[in-house]
């Protein structure tokens, strides 16, 4: 059975698979042998949690060079990982650094890379890609030709489910050989983010986003989002505006996500706001001109004003919560 490299970054040693690495891994064990490369230590609940997802092998790695620089080190431990175990494909989260991790390990394995894959099945030979492009007007699928196949995926692609018996997974430690560039760019300051206690955007299952029809309160979003335990995102209008951080955008120069359900409020939908946002499940859209493009893409429109809309839903979801 070909092995399947799925990578996962414990650097934060939080012993916490994320939502985006168990449903790699469900896509992983439907196409062979699931491997995982972990750039951390192997905490014990991890492990369990490895093996519930019927993860066979895991080949991690400790050394410093992986939290005391850029990517490229990361990289360095998939791609001679990825060699050790003779891996027909290699999966990443669709983060920046999970892409930028693609692109290294793409050159390294001499392996076609695929980004943004909006979800991954297995034609019975290989991993296909299924990917929306030019701004969400196509979808298209992709296939490497080359022996190994590197794919970024967007969370969501599939529901994660564990294995019908979970096995124990072998430990193998790793030792890697960095190459020079990779070490070439340290980062010498870390400053966490606070935390808002949100899910993160690409992993949130639901998002609402706004727009310049926020005029510059958010208020009513991050109401309706924490009654629906849900991410807070933005339109490039409503972070060019400074009323949200640059983190929060989505489109084409923002994150693209694929959540089960996406409510786009005082957002008008330009096909660089939908190149990030097109390919959620159901996408519900409050704006109050009834001829805004978002409407032809909506599954469920509202007209009207979000600062009436918004209160209403917030009220009428606790409501029927008690
Ligand atoms: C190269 C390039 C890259 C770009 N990348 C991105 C990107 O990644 N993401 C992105 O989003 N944009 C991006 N843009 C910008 C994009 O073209 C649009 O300008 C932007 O998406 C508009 O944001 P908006 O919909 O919030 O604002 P607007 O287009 O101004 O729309 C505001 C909407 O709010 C509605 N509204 C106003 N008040 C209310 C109210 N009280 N209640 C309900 N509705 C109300 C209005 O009817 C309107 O439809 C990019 C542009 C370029 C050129």
């Amino acid at each position: 059975m070909t092995a399947i490299v799925v990578y996962i970054d414990q650097l934060d040693a939080s012993g916490k698979l994320s939502v985006t690495a168990t449903q790699l891994l469900t896509v992983a064990r439907g196409a062979g042998e699931a491997v995982a490369v972990v750039a951390g230590g192997v905490a014990p609940e991890l492990l369990n949690e490895l093996g519930a997802y019927g993860v066979s092998r895991v080949l991690h790695s400790e050394q410093a060079e992986l939290g005391q620089f850029l990517v490229a080190p990361k990289a360095d431990l998939v791609a001679q990982a990825a060699a050790a175990v003779a891996a027909s494909a290699v999966l990443v989260d669709n983060s920046a650094a999970g892409k930028e991790i693609a692109a290294r390990v793409g050159v390294a394995l001499n392996a076609g890379v695929i980004t943004d894959a909006v979800s991954v099945s297995y034609d019975g030979e290989a991993l296909v890609a299924h990917k929306s492009v030019l701004a969400g007007s196509y979808t298209v699928e992709a296939r490497a030709t080359s022996a190994v196949a590197v794919i970024s995926v967007k969370a969501h692609s599939v529901e994660a489910a564990p294995a019908a018996a979970a096995v124990i997974p072998a430990v193998e430690l790793v030792d890697v050989a960095f190459a020079p560039s990779s070490l070439a760019a340290r980062v010498v300051t870390r400053t966490p983010r606070a935390a808002s206690g949100r899910p993160e955007l690409e992993d949130a299952r639901i998002i609402v986003a706004g727009g310049r029809g926020v005029d510059g309160d958010f208020t009513p979003v991050e109401e309706l989002a924490d009654v629906l335990g849900a991410a807070v995102g933005a339109s490039r209008a409503a972070t060019d505006a400074g009323w949200i951080s640059h983190a929060s955008q989505v489109g084409q120069t923002g994150k693209k996500v694929s959540p089960q359900l996406y409510i786009s409020v005082g957002i008008s939908g330009a096909i660089q706001q939908k190149a990030g946002m097109q390919t959620s499940k159901l996408i519900v859209a409050v704006n109050k001109d009834a001829e805004s493009p978002i409407f032809e893409i909506a599954d469920f429109g509202i007209v009207g004003d979000l600062f009436k809309v918004l209160p209403q839903a917030v009220e009428e979801i606790k409501k029927r919560r008690g």
